[in-house]
């Protein structure tokens, strides 16, 4: 199939890369033309692991273009898809000035039939108001269909889990079209729901308020295993043995970060507010992740007596989790800023990423960054935090505190070193 993909992001450049392996001609296209010349360039802007061998290989092979030309492009395919941001507005809802563009630039171009996909997270709705404004502008109603047809990879494992994915979501009012989007995914072997486009985008944010509400149920069932000395990682193990509820995504830490749990949940918080539905437990689940970092700040200040200008914190990983560079909504970087706003001293180290934050000093190494500091917080969980040097560690600090934002470390070796150890929830 001949397929234009809107949008090379994450999930548009991994998708281009993933349908161009099984066998279709996809053009991906984006208006950041420094994007796309680096792109075709051969070089790609996000970190994911795999991404660069399978972009070289298809557009080797032919079947994978960069392009900035967006209507040329919409032009000349049968298939469209939409992968553009759909960042927070002002009042938490989902704003669709991207989307919105890319369906004008469709209007304008549309003069034969074409499948539209809605691969960008959009509030429940936005597929049938897409189609009226297509309508609107004039287009003819034989000449597209809308299908929604969520995406759920998540950023470090997205090769793996866009050839692997729990399930197909595909919302379409016309069963042909469905089809057609079916047909796409051939050579992936997974479960396929088909069902109305509401629901489908329904599907897809109640899957991530779903996963925000565990992080902040563990996460609040930590702070309290805390006040009774009880170890959080092994009542999560206990409790995640249940089947019902799942072993994954029961890991306590510094709170979910992202560009998409934290904004997801405030705009489905705000779809419903439109509707006139107060969802008090999703705002429960902000507010318990809002507040994650504090409980650390309050460990940390009872640990080293003070929060001041007096006091050197060292903190490791900048990125919302492992695995990514991606910065957006990430808690590290949260944490560095609460622990400035204090006058505190911070040194700062990730593997992949320094941005340019007041008050933090970056460091080329995890242990430049603890030299003669009071306190370590460790707040993304990469393989080289887990497995770094404690005694090193120890010897090139002032203090003596180790605070596992992450839940990721092994308390006896930290122990060991003479360090003294914290997590959440873990004694
Ligand atoms: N990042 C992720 O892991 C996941 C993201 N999503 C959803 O997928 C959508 C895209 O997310 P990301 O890939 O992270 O976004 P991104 O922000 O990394 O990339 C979006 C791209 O779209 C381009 N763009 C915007 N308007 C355009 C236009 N009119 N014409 C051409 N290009 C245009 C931008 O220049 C940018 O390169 C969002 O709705 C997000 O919620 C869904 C699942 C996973
Ligand atoms: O819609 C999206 O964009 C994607 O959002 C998340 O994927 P992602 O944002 O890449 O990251 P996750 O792996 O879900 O982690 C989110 C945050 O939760 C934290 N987390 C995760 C798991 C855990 O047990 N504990 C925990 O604190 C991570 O450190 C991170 O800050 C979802 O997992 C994907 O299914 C979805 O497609």
């Amino acid at each position: 199939m001949n397929l234009c993909i809107v949008g090379a992001g994450y999930v548009g450049l991994t998708t281009a890369a993933v349908f161009a392996e099984l066998g279709h001609t996809v053009d991906c296209v984006d208006r950041d033309e420094d994007k796309i010349r680096r792109l075709n360039g051969g070089d790609i802007p996000i970190y994911e692991p795999g991404l660069s061998e399978l972009v070289e290989q298809n557009r080797k092979l032919g079947r994978l273009f960069f392009k900035t030309d967006v209507e040329q492009a919409l032009r000349m395919n049968d298939v469209i898809m939409i992968a553009v941001g759909t960042p927070s507005g002002q009042d938490g809802s989902a704003d669709l000035v991207y989307v919105r563009s890319v369906l004008s630039a469709i209007a304008d171009t549309l003069s034969r039939y074409k499948i539209i996909i809605m691969k960008s997270t959009v509030p429940p709705g936005t597929g049938e108001w897409a189609r009226q404004f297509l309508l609107d502008r004039g287009v003819a109603p034989e000449l597209f269909d809308i299908v929604s047809n969520p995406e759920f990879l998540r950023e470090g494992t997205a090769i793996y889990d866009t050839f692997h994915p729990d399930r197909i979501v595909i919302g379409a009012s016309n069963p042909d079209a469905a089809d057609q989007v079916r047909s796409l995914y051939y050579g992936i072997d997974a479960a396929v729901l088909i069902t109305g486009r509401t629901e489908a985008e329904f599907i897809k944010y109640g899957s991530n308020a779903f996963l925000a509400t565990k992080l902040s149920f563990i996460n609040e069932l930590a702070r309290v295993c805390d006040a009774f000395g009880a170890d959080i990682t092994k009542v999560a193990a206990g409790v995640g043995m249940d089947n019902r509820i799942g072993s994954r995504f029961l890991q306590a830490g510094i709170g979910y970060g992202g560009s998409c749990l934290p904004k997801d949940v405030a705009a489905l918080i705000a779809a419903a507010a439109a509707k006139e539905q107060d969802l008090t437990l999703l705002k429960a689940v902000a507010g318990v992740n809002h507040t994650q970092i504090d409980v650390y700040l309050r460990k940390l200040s009872s640990m080293i007596g003070r929060l001041n200008q007096t006091a050197h914190v060292a903190v490791w990983g900048a990125t919302f989790k492992e695995n990514t560079d991606d910065i957006r909504s990430s808690q590290a970087i949260a944490l560095m800023e609460a622990l400035t706003k204090q006058d505190c001293l911070v040194t700062a180290y990730d593997p992949l990423v320094a941005p340019s934050l007041q008050g933090v000093a970056w460091k080329s190494s995890a242990l430049e960054a603890v030299k003669d500091a009071d306190a370590l917080i460790v707040a993304t969980g990469w393989e080289e935090f887990v497995h770094c040097d404690w005694e090193e560690v120890k010897r090139l600090m002032k203090g003596d505190v180790v605070l596992d934002g992450r839940n990721v470390l092994n308390q006896a070796d930290i122990r060991k070193a003479g360090l003294r150890y914290a997590g959440v929830g873990r004694p």
